[in-house]
């Protein structure tokens, strides 16, 4: 059975709200919290044995699921004390919470935290809007072993930005579904394991809001499957421009398309000796034409515009493809400081951070808010690299993936992911999906690889390997 994309949906803490209130509708907000504080009480019987454990609950419903934590673990034998962080609102869910326990609650103090086994962090959740009162910050500080409910406090569910500090948890129970600032640097780091508990909230609650953001995982995009009378320019042609002096870039990006699944991959080589090109895989095409004479063959529609250029080199031919209506994924020399003007009408851009902040200036707290902003003036895909890589489209869809690893870290391990993305847009896919599914892919063959330090051409050997993984995952 194919997955149903909801599966992957990662709606903001303002989304919950909405998606809590509309779940009230048929479960009682009240047997929401208590799965809720069922969920994390199981997931801390799971993980640790019955020690002194402080539970930290704030005024709001994070502090209300800590509350019933605390009532839980008590009848569970664990020695438990609540401290507590305010009061909950008179009549409010978390009030009602907060009177059921009926043992010990004490003052925030820095010393008792201190003297604590197990914390639990249910001061904020969702509901965070500012930066950490310092003496709540002194006070997470004191905590040896922290689990946080919902996502710890300070973490921005939203963003995975940090309101002033975060503590460090080893573990996170959220629910129904994870959250952009579970995975998003740099409150990834501080979320340590990640459970998602279903609480009884129905799944067409999803229907209420508008999901932009998701997880990066096969099912959010199908891959072209082979027919039998398959032939190499209905699998895709990816061209690849070449440059003179750094020839490394562009023959790992065709590695990788060669492995991925192109029908064809051809180089334009910049300059005249193309014997570099010629020598670097009997499977390569090397074009002995200029590129006006190649643009005129109408197969050739897919184009990787970057990897290996000079500044002059990418303005003697990106713009040329552009005009020729070509569809490009721009990498690397593509990103010139200040000229994003040359970009205009990419199909797909493939930055690192550092390439991006050149292109298109610095990117606060908000990744996802600049990343969408910049696709959608841009009018293109944008692909904004690292551990947690950002895909954005020009309608406002975002997906983050999360499968990747530090084996990625390596040089050219960029130039093989515009080989493989160009291959699935080659395919026929849509710039978005291919640029997810490549991202996908690509972190697949680094995992495939025998050791934890492969090289970008090891990586772009396991493409194919990778992709069919990702096909099997599909379903
Ligand atoms: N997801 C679900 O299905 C369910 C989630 N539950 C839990 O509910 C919380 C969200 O609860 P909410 O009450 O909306 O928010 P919080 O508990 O995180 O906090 C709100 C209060 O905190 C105050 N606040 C916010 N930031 C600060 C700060 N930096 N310093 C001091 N005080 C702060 C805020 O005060 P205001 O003055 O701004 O109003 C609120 O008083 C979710 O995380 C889950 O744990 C449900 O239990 C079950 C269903
Ligand atoms: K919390």
């Amino acid at each position: 059975m194919m997955q149903d994309r909801m599966t992957f949906a990662l709606p903001t803490p303002k989304q919950m709200e909405k998606i809590d209130q509309e779940a009230a509708k048929t479960i009682a907000a009240s047997q929401l919290m208590e799965n809720a504080g069922w969920c994390v009480t199981r997931e801390i019987l799971r993980h640790y044995s019955p020690c002194r454990t402080i539970i930290l609950c704030g005024p709001g419903n994070n502090g209300g699921d800590g509350y019933v934590v605390a009532r839980l673990l008590a009848k569970e034998g664990w020695p438990v004390t609540v401290m507590a962080f305010g009061s909950p609102k008179a009549g409010s869910q978390a009030d009602s919470a907060a009177m059921q326990w009926m043992e010990k609650t004490i003052s925030p103090s820095e010393n008792d935290v201190a003297q604590a086994e197990l914390v639990i962090d249910a001061i904020f959740g969702a509901g965070l809007k500012r930066d950490l009162d310092p003496s709540i910050v002194a006070i997470l500080k004191k905590a040896k072993r922290l689990v946080a409910i919902d996502i710890p406090s300070g973490v921005d569910g939203a963003t995975g930005a940090i309101y002033g500090y975060a503590p460090h948890a080893e573990l996170t129970v959220t629910f129904f579904r994870a959250k952009p600032g579970h995975y998003l640097f740099p409150g990834k780091v501080h979320i340590g394991k990640l459970v998602i508990k279903d609480i009884g909230i129905p799944l067409r609650v999803l229907d209420c809001v508008p999901i932009s953001t998701w997880l990066n995982e096969p099912g959010l995009w199908h891959l072209p499957v082979s027919a039998v009378d398959d032939y190499k320019y209905r699998r895709g042609v990816v061209s690849i421009i070449g440059g003179a002096k750094v020839t490394g870039a562009a023959r790992l990006s065709a590695l990788s398309a060669l492995n991925s699944g192109a029908g064809l991959v051809c180089i334009f080589p910049t300059r005249q000796d193309t014997t570099i090109y010629s020598l670097s895989s009997p499977c390569l095409m090397i074009d002995h034409h200029d590129l006006e004479t190649v643009l005129h063959d109408q197969r050739r529609q897919v184009w990787v515009c970057g990897p290996g250029l000079t500044e002059n080199e990418v303005k003697e031919n990106l713009p040329q493809l552009l005009a020729s209506k070509r569809h490009v994924v721009a990498d690397a020399g593509a990103f010139l400081p200040g000229q994003s003007h040359l970009l205009k009408g990419v199909s797909i851009m493939t930055p690192h951070i550092g390439e991006f902040t050149r292109v298109f200036g610095t990117v606060e707290s908000n990744r996802i808010q600049k990343v969408q902003q910049v696709a959608k003036d841009m009018e293109c895909v944008v692909v904004l690299k690292g551990p947690d890589t950002i895909i954005a489209g020009p309608d406002g869809r975002v997906a983050i993936n999360q499968h990747a690893s530090s084996r990625l870290a390596t040089a050219g391990s960029g130039d093989v992911l515009s080989g493989v993305i160009a291959t699935f847009l080659a395919a026929g896919m849509k710039p978005w999906e291919a640029a997810c599914a490549g991202v996908w892919v690509h972190g697949q063959a680094a995992l495939l690889c025998k050791h934890d330090w492969p090289s970008a051409e090891m990586i772009a050997g396991h493409m194919g390997k990778a992709r069919d993984l990702a096909k099997i995952s599909e379903k």
